[in-house]
C-alpha cells in the first residue's frame, strides 16, 4: 500500500528569514500524512535546525550530480544529505525549460541523489505543444524510461514521480483528476514494462499543477495518484495547512 506525500516546492521564493517565519506560523497538529517542504538551498540549513524534532521533512529543488569539484555555483548531493534532506526534486519543468536540462543530465541527478540515500522526486509532464502535436504520452514515456531503465530493480530507494503538466503549473488551470489519473496510470504501466508490476505498484506518483484546497481531495481519491507537489499554494501557511487538513479528512487519518 502506497502512502500519501504532500510536498511544497517553494521555487525561488522566501529569504531565510521569511522561511523561518513561515515555519513558525505553519501550526500543523495532525502528523499522520507525510509532509515535505523544499525551500531554496540557502534556507535548508536553518530549516533543518527548526524541523529537527518535527514530523515535517525537508528537501531540495535541484542538485548537481558530482560529489565535489570545480563546478562553480553548484550544490552536491553530499551537501544536501549532510543537512538531512530526505528528498531532492529532479528535472522540474522549469529547470528543463529555463536551464535546458535534458533527460541525460536528469538521470545523473537522480542516480547521484540515490547514492546519498535520499529519494529523488522525478518531475515529468507535457506542454501545450506536445498535446497539439499528439506527442504528450510519448514525451512522458521517454522521460520515465530514460530514468527508470538506469535504476536497478533491487535498489531500495524508489524514486517518487511527480506528474506536472506544464500548462497547469502556476496557471490556476489544473488538470482534471480524471485526466491526471489517466496519465498516472500510463506512467505506472511504463514503469511496469521496465521493472515489473510489483515494483511499479510501489512507485508513488504525485500530481502537480495549480493544486489547491478545493481540488486536492479529488486528486488523491484517484487510484494512481499518491499525493501532490504544490507550488503557489505552498507559499501561504493558511493555504498549505488547509490542503494538508483536506488530505487528513479525505484519508480519514
Ligand atoms: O510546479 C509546481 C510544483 O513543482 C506546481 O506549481 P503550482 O502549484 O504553482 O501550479
Amino acid at each position: 500500500m502506497r502512502s500519501i506525500l504532500i510536498a511544497g516546492n517553494w521555487k525561488m521564493n522566501f529569504t531565510e528569514k521569511q522561511a523561518i517565519d513561515f515555519l513558525k506560523n505553519l501550526n500543523i497538529e495532525n502528523k499522520n500524512i507525510e509532509l515535505l517542504i523544499c525551500p531554496p538551498f540557502i534556507s535548508i540549513s536553518a530549516m533543518s535546525k527548526i524541523l529537527k524534532n518535527s514530523f515535517i521533512k525537508w528537501g531540495a529543488q535541484n542538485v548537481y550530480p558530482e560529489k565535489f569539484g570545480a563546478f562553480t555555483g553548484e550544490i552536491s548531493p553530499i551537501m544536501l544529505s549532510e543537512l538531512g534532506c530526505s528528498y531532492v526534486i529532479c528535472g522540474h519543468s522549469e529547470r528543463r525549460d529555463i536551464f535546458n536540462e535534458n533527460n541525460e543530465i536528469i538521470v545523473k541527478k537522480v542516480l547521484s541523489v540515490i547514492d546519498e540515500k535520499m529519494t529523488p522526486i522525478l518531475c515529468v509532464g507535457e506542454n501545450e505543444k506536445d498535446i497539439k502535436e499528439g506527442k504528450a504520452l510519448l514525451k512522458i514515456k521517454t522521460q520515465i524510461e530514460s530514468v527508470f531503465s538506469k535504476i536497478s530493480k533491487n535498489e531500495k530507494i524508489i524514486p517518487v514521480v511527480a506528474y506536472e503538466p506544464v500548462w497547469a503549473i502556476g496557471t490556476g488551470k489544473s488538470a482534471t483528476p480524471e485526466y491526471a489519473q489517466k496519465i498516472a496510470q500510463n506512467i505506472r504501466n511504463y514503469i511496469a514494462n521496465i521493472h515489473g508490476e510489483t515494483y511499479a505498484e510501489s512507485v508513488r506518483i504525485l500530481y502537480g499543477g495549480s493544486v489547491n484546497s478545493l481540488n486536492i481531495s479529488d486528486f488523491i481519491k484517484e487510484k494512481d495518484i499518491d499525493g501532490a507537489l504544490i507550488g503557489g499554494a505552498s507559499l501561504d501557511t493558511a493555504k498549505f495547512r488547509e490542503i494538508y487538513n483536506k488530505v487528513i479528512l479525505t484519508q480519514g487519518v
